[in-house]
């Protein structure tokens, strides 16, 4: 048997992930995220595009500046204004790496960029100089790189590596290539291009087709070290390859394809858990090693194999990546010992404060639930852990509502020791409650954008996961809430958001 392989773990979650239609984080979810990622074990964290917004640079600054134990990477178009604003987002980190890409396929360039192929090798030869003379980590990456001629690809190469790029990755940018086609161009880039053996090779995929897993795979057979991925495959359109899932095939498939990662792998059930409920981003059940039924037997014959041996049906056990299959029972009887080592099973450390709110909302929850479920407690940790100010405190609702009444709502509001308290009528309970905390904050000029309700766990004392977006001028806000009672998870999610507009809008209070 040969020995293992090194795969290096370059997570693009918070740039290509964040790229996700409708998805917008801000400084600390992306730093939260980071600091789970550095826990997780990956290698690299691309924080962002730095010179994209103010917001993202921040996050690339802020990231690189609090992350030691993984590189650092800003991504950069060819340009020099790019590049220098990267470094400024970058410089103080442990280990910054500078990101550069251009298109080469003949199509990007000509209709997109506008350059012939020699101008395209010009500026991939300046920029990545340029870059080298600021960090000593440059990646070059040519986008579209498998619709691409090969031979001009293999110059584009050459030109980066003569100009001082460390890592070279071949972008398939839109999850067009096939798995052996794929391993085919690696292996043609690795005999063809001068200087390939010297610097590392990287992937990165895309799931137009379902394939960037495969492609990925593919792609360490040919000889690529590093691998792009994102946390529940986020990304542009279909997405990028799922690190889950790809670090679970090598895991599970080593003696086939002898690799090792720096993964640990018990933390990605709670990554995955922490980003799907940060970007709001539910996990279908389906979904492979993270989804609710990836460990769960339905029928018969498979649920009597299980029992004789787990290995009959279950290729990984939910152990391995922090799932706990049948542990105490957390109810309302259980103390602070039981709940911290509960958290710590599951990947999740609060200390201090953060502890104390997390214990006092399962406390709550256990008096109206029968069992609090780990999702429970997932969901409690991560409502709490991006804490912002509590400008507005909801007081108490009251809501008549019935099949023959007009439904309405009574709210009292605390805004800095101040009192609000104002009634309303509306279509539901959930508009009447809306209505009433609008005026009683004299935000009526609050337009909802987007209201959503998913059931966090299952069975009739289920807990409800409220999400709303509300929209001001041009600030839109998310807001976030859970309760066995949806009335008290919408009315508590639309104070969340109230709270988030007063933080993001920088003022004591909104109004
Ligand atoms: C495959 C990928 O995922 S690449 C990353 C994609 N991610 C993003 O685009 C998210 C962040 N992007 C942004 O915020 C904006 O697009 C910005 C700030 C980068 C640029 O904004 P604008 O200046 O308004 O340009 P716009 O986005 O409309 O067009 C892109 C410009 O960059 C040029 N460009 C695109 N890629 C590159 C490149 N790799 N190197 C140099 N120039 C490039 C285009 O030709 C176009 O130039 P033009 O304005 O001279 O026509
Ligand atoms: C910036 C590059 C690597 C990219 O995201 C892509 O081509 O999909």
């Amino acid at each position: 048997m040969h020995e293992p392989r090194k795969i290096k773990i370059f997570d693009t979650t918070l740039r290509d992930g964040e790229q996700a239609p409708g998805l917008n984080l801000n400084v600390d979810e992306k730093l939260e995220i980071a600091l789970q990622l550095e826990k997780l074990g990956v290698d690299y964290i691309e924080a962002g595009f730095p010179i994209s917004s103010t917001g993202d640079f921040e996050a690339v600054r802020t990231i690189a500046g609090a992350v030691k134990n993984c590189a650092v990477v800003g991504l950069c178009r060819a340009l020099p204004g790019d590049i220098d604003r990267a470094w400024e987002a970058l410089r103080d980190a442990a280990h910054p790496r500078i990101h550069i890409f251009i298109a080469s396929s003949d199509l990007h360039m000509e209709y997109k960029l506008n350059m012939t192929r020699e101008q395209v090798l010009e500026a991939a030869r300046t920029s990545v100089r340029h870059a080298a003379t600021l960090c000593k980590d440059v990646q070059f990456s040519a986008e579209d790189a498998t619709r691409s001629d090969p031979a001009f690809l293999g110059q584009l190469f050459a030109a980066a590596i003569e100009a001082g790029a460390t890592t070279l990755c071949i972008a398939d940018t839109v999850g067009y290539s096939m798995p052996e086609e794929l391993a085919g161009l690696i292996v043609y880039l690795r005999n063809t291009v001068p200087g390939i053996e010297n610097v590392q090779l990287a992937i990165h995929c895309h799931n137009d087709m379902g394939l960037a897993v495969a492609n990925s795979l593919s792609a360490i057979q040919a000889g690529c070290t590093q691998i792009d991925v994102t946390i529940n495959g986020l990304g542009e359109r279909a997405g990028n390859t799922p690190l889950e899932e790809l670090v679970m095939a090598l895991y599970v498939r080593k003696s086939y394809l002898p690799t090792e990662t720096n993964i640990c792998h018990k933390q990605i059930y709670r990554t995955c858990s922490l980003v799907s409920s940060i970007c709001n981003i539910p996990l279908p059940p389906n979904k492979p090693i993270v989804g609710a039924n990836a460990f769960r037997h339905e029928s018969g014959i498979h649920q009597h194999g299980v029992m004789k041996n787990p290995l009959t049906y279950e290729i990984i056990s939910p152990e391995t990546v922090g799932v706990k299959r049948n542990g105490i029972v957390l109810g309302k009887h259980s103390g602070r010992h039981a709940f911290e080592e509960r958290l710590l099973e599951m990947g999740i450390t609060l200390s201090g404060e953060k502890l104390e709110n997390a214990f006092r909302r399962f406390k709550e929850l256990a008096d109206k639930k029968q069992y609090v479920l780990d999702r429970d407690i997932e969901a409690l940790a991560n409502e709490k852990m991006t804490a912002i100010p509590d400008r507005y405190v909801l007081e108490y609702y009251h809501i008549t509502s019935g099949n023959t009444s007009v439904p309405t709502a009574t709210v009292r509001i605390v805004r800095e020791g101040v009192i609000m308290q104002e009634a309303a009528c509306g279509e539901g309970p959930v508009d009447a409650v809306f209505k009433a905390t609008l005026r009683a904050c004299a935000l009526q000029d609050i337009t909802l954008e987007e209201y959503f309700l998913r059931a966090v766990t299952g069975g009739m004392d289920a807990l409800g996961e409220v999400t709303v977006r509300i929209k001001r001028n041009k600030l839109l806000c998310i807001g976030r809430a859970i309760s066995t009672d949806v009335i008290e998870a919408s009315a508590k999610a639309l104070i969340a958001a109230l709270n988030r507009m007063a933080y993001e809008a920088n003022t004591d209070s909104i109004s």
